[in-house]
């Protein structure tokens, strides 16, 4: 077969190269062999670090750099992407991310999604009239109570006070009041992109599930669930339906919970809907081929990372796919099952992992140059 166009959609390799570099060095590989096929590149990311970045590269939005508070109300620098049709792309773990912070008791229990609720602020001063919030990586178990509190919502105990920022404030949750919610919100169509699909309590909700790695002690683990199961019943009583069963509604320490109920966001898990945005079936359906990959491919890679998306695509339309990588696990075969063909490494001869890095860009245009003979025969 002889390609005529080849889509190169590649995920980075994190910490060495991005999606962009990756896929024009692959170009410069494939042309040795076949100077005139076509090649459209597309930056991907699957939901986490680069996301936006590359969204905006496909959109031809830009991103805009605002201050907000970090999870403990210390300044901090976020940005969000907004295309000219004002569709604006927030990722939560810029502002009120995991990094941010030290995973301590205390910080587990006073960190605030209240800069998240900032971004959004910053993107409807924009004029964005639809959001995409990407949750998830968070550092806060808060019930997504500080993002609404930076849209207008108030939270106050039994003595009429505002409740204190983070997990410790719902313990003396009482009233919600969404009189003085920002206008702009419910003309504004919200979607949250969101990385797990847990309830908001319970055992497999928000706390049990994902307070360890905030620092939240084991000990501690049932009082607080108590607290956000309140939360919930509060939640439950404001919007008659209990928002905190649904899918979702746990992810990033609750914050599912909170644009469901006051910015009424649809759901979507996974990388299916960000390739969408990105446009890359519309690209595939006058391909020939598809070259993908990621920094190192695994069976984890079939849990919704970009990759595996856009080879279940690719066989969609028939086309072969090959996964260029920098380093692969042992055992492929659910790989290969799941429509990639060929995994190919990048790495051409033994070497560390300093090594790799230094020599990515060479090492990937040989294997751009590979994958196209491989196509050709
Ligand atoms: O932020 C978190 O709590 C986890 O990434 C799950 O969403």
């Amino acid at each position: 077969m002889e390609p005529k166009k080849i889509v190169i959609a590649m995920d980075s390799f994190k910490g060495s190269a991005t999606s962009l570099e990756l896929a024009d060095w692959l170009e410069s590989g494939i042309h040795r062999v076949q100077p005139d096929i076509q090649v459209t590149k597309i930056p991907i990311a699957d939901g986490g670090e680069g996301t936006i970045a590359a969204l905006m590269l496909a959109l031809n939005g830009r991103c805009l750099t605002v201050e907000v508070n970090n999870p403990l109300g210390e300044a901090t620098k976020a940005f969000f992407g907004i295309t000219d049709q004002q569709v604006a792309f927030i990722e939560m773990a810029k502002a009120s991310g995991i990094t941010l912070i030290e995973q301590t008791e205390a910080n587990a229990l006073q960190a605030s999604s209240y800069g998240l609720g900032q971004l959004i602020v910053a993107a409807l001063d924009q004029g964005a009239k639809e959001i995409y919030v990407g949750i998830g990586g968070s550092a806060t178990n808060d019930g997504g109570v500080g993002m609404a509190q930076a849209l207008g919502v108030s939270f106050k105990d039994a003595h009429g006070q505002e409740i204190a920022p983070g997990a410790a404030g719902l313990a003396e949750l009482a009233t919600i009041d969404i009189s003085q919610l920002d206008p702009r919100v419910s003309q504004t169509a919200f979607h949250m992109l969101s990385d797990v699909a847990n309830p908001l309590t319970g055992d497999n909700g928000a706390i049990r599930i994902y307070g360890g790695q905030k620092g939240l002690p084991e000990h501690r683990m049932a009082e607080v669930d108590g607290w956000m199961q309140q939360y919930r019943q509060r939640i439950s009583d404001l919007v008659g339906e209990d928002i905190g069963a649904r899918a979702g509604a746990g992810a990033a320490g609750g914050v599912g919970t909170a644009l469901m109920a006051f910015c009424q966001a649809d759901f979507y898990q996974g990388i299916d809907k960000i390739l969408e945005l990105l446009q890359v079936e519309k690209q595939m359906a006058t391909a020939n081929a598809v070259i993908t990959g990621e920094g190192f491919m695994d069976a984890q890679s079939i849990n919704g990372k970009a990759p595996i998306g856009i080879a279940k695509m690719a066989k969609r339309y028939d086309l072969p796919v090959i996964a260029i990588v920098g380093g692969a696990a042992d055992e492929l075969a659910p790989l290969y099952e799941a429509g990639i063909d060929l995994v190919l490494g990048a790495v051409n001869r033994p070497m560390t992992l300093a090594e790799a890095m230094d020599h990515v860009k060479i090492n990937v245009i040989n294997a751009g140059e590979t994958a196209a003979r491989a196509l050709m025969i």
